[in-house]
């Protein structure tokens, strides 16, 4: 289907190359939510039946990821091949010379760094709307480009599991099920968290509930739930300093809300965590997406 409707979205392949029988693609689109040119990544598994709708996972990765760190480092093709599922990588921030950066180009605010929120303030609002692009306009792009299941799954690393939490916990009926590498899940008090929100969104801490994963929890997950798995390195240094997985924890425990939180010895924050454990949270989603 790529291709047909190339002329409305102004979508184009920019790569392609064979993977584990399937392929990993890379496409660049125009954003009308973002107001720039942004590209994505693909990894399409072997199809076997061309009329059934595939399960897709989205991936949303951390400070300064593009939609290429997962591809090439997680290693997560083969065992998407073998399940059949398609993953999805946007980018983490809009990009172009026209879109604001942090005045010191720091690595945790501005390009690369788009914390999956819509930001209100100057000069960040009118590009920085990375929720509506993920929760919106990239899926209704990709349903409309291919054949995909109506309920994706969603996960992420770091400010992707942030991302990829909160996304999941507004939107429970989009989303099959949720999990994520050492996520940010209070960002409302940690440095990374409250450095992005004071910028995106304001001094206002009543408007940073809506983007903290523990508040969202504790204001729905009494009502509704999502399988959810978290996994963290116990030698993350950004484990305790940027409060990753444990409050979310505690949270879900007070609430008896059902979720798997797994704490792994001697891993640290990089990609070797994430590859070493990847084909579980696969596993997981594809238990949540096959039974649509
Ligand atoms: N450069 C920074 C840390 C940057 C970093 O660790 N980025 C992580 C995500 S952290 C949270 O969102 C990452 O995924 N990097 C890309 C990679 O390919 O590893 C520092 O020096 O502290």
């Amino acid at each position: 289907m790529v291709g047909t409707a190339a002329e409305t979205t102004g979508l184009a392949e920019l790569s392609a190359n064979k993977c584990f029988g399937g392929w990993q693609k890379r496409y660049s689109h125009k954003s009308n939510v973002l107001k720039c040119d942004m590209q994505f990544s693909v990894f399409i598994p072997p199809i076997s039946d061309p009329n059934e709708k595939l399960p897709a996972l989205y991936w949303l990765s951390g400070l300064t990821c593009t939609d290429e760190n997962f591809s090439a480092k997680a290693g997560a093709q083969r065992v998407a091949a073998e399940l059949g599922i398609m993953l999805i990588m946007p980018d983490t921030s809009p990009r172009g010379d026209h879109i604001p950066d942090a005045a010191d180009a720091a690595y945790d605010l501005g390009l690369g760094a788009g914390f999956y929120v819509n930001a209100t303030q100057e000069p960040w609002h009118n590009h920085y709307q990375m929720y509506d692009y993920i929760v919106e306009e990239l899926p209704a792009l990709i349903k409309k480009e291919f054949r995909v299941k109506e309920k994706a799954a969603i996960a992420g690393h770091s400010m992707g599991g942030h991302g990829a939490l909160t996304i999941a916990l507004s939107n429970m009926k989009q989303y099959c099920s949720v999990s994520a590498f050492a996520p940010i899940v209070n960002p409302s008090d940690c440095q990374w968290g409250q450095k992005a929100f004071n910028n995106y969104l304001g001094e206002n801490q009543k408007d940073w509930e809506a983007y903290d994963s523990c508040m969202l929890m504790r204001q729905q997950g009494k009502f509704l739930h999502i399988p959810m798995l978290v996994d963290q390195g116990l030698d993350d240094n950004f484990f305790h300093t940027q409060k990753l997985t444990k409050p979310l924890e505690e949270v879900a425990l007070e609430l008896g809300y059902e979720a798997e939180f797994r704490y792994h010895a001697g891993y640290d924050h990089s990609y070797f965590f994430i590859a070493s454990f990847i084909e579980s949270h696969l596993r997981f989603h594809a238990e949540h997406l096959l039974k649509q």
